[in-house]
């Protein structure tokens, strides 16, 4: 446990978190682990492993069945549907699936970011949004570089620039935690680069805590501070990325079967 004048800065805490399926299909088997405020911490592990299933159990998308799990104050195993609904709002989520409304302009889809926080009427658009919104999502959209496509509507722009927009929501929603899965993965090179790079620079200047699920090595490897790996379901490494050697980060991508079958064990 950490010491009681850590608690106010542990943004998350887990204790032996576990989550078994229907069926018994064990995705997360008792993970311990702690995440203080403004740390960036890059989520590692072959598919499967339980990546997406842990950050789901973080805000109760997913309900773990063993151990506990407090985020940013809130029990997530024994809270209320409205503490939990509470909890969501401060918890900006990126995906790489980008689930922009299509036909909305750049600028209405950012102010829906604020929904959770203001209130407003259902069908909410640019036009009807208070001042205060519209002045904020435009202020979000420069900072990522788009305030002159505001007006378009969101299926005309590139992969790159909607995760853009997508960040510019979730700015608007002034999130305390972000958690990340896999957001550059649909994108090319070059565009996931300038998202990761306005990801990593919004978080520190926010002092935002962020979790983020990579694949592409190279990019965990440029952008993470504190790496932490899983592999069937359990903590395989928790450390600074600098202090891990390249064929380590490898190795969380080979099977017991990988290794028989490089020294010609047959089974
Ligand atoms: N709703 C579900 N029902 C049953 N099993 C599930 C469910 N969701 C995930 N799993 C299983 O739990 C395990 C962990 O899945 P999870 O999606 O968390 O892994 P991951 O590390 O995020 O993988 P990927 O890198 O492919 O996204 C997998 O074996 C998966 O098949």
């Amino acid at each position: 446990m950490p010491q009681s004048d850590d608690l106010g800065s542990t943004v998350v805490h887990l204790a032996g978190l576990s989550k078994e399926f229907p069926h018994g299909m064990r995705a997360l088997d008792g993970i311990d682990l702690s995440v203080r405020a403004g740390e960036t911490v890059v989520l590692l592990g072959a598919n499967g492993s339980g990546k997406s299933t842990l950050q789901k159990c973080l805000t109760r998308l997913v309900a773990p069945t063993a151990g506990t799990a407090r985020v940013l104050g809130t029990e997530v195993t024994t809270a209320s549907t409205s503490e939990i609904t509470r909890l969501r709002r401060r918890v900006g989520v990126v995906h790489q699936k980008i689930n922009l409304v299509r036909e909305l302009s750049v600028l209405t889809n950012v102010i829906h970011g604020s929904l959770g926080r203001v209130r407003a009427p259902r069908n909410w658009f640019a036009a009807t949004a208070r001042a205060e919104e519209r002045d904020e999502a435009m202020a979000a959209l420069e900072r990522v570089g788009l305030a002159d496509v505001a007006g378009r509507r969101a299926e005309q722009l590139s992969g790159g620039q909607q995760q853009r927009v997508a960040i510019a929501r979730m700015l608007m929603q002034r999130p305390e935690l972000v958690l990340a899965d896999e957001p550059v993965a649909a994108l090319d090179p070059r565009a996931g680069r300038v998202v990761m790079d306005m990801l990593w620079q919004i978080v520190a200047e926010h002092g935002i805590t962020l979790i983020c699920t990579l694949h592409q090595l190279e990019l965990a490897r440029a952008y993470g501070d504190r790496v932490v790996a899983l592999r069937d379901g359990r903590i395989e490494l928790d450390t600074r990325m600098n202090l891990v050697a390249d064929a380590e980060l490898e190795g969380l991508y080979t099977s017991d079967d990988d290794a028989d079958h490089a020294q010609g064990v047959r089974p």
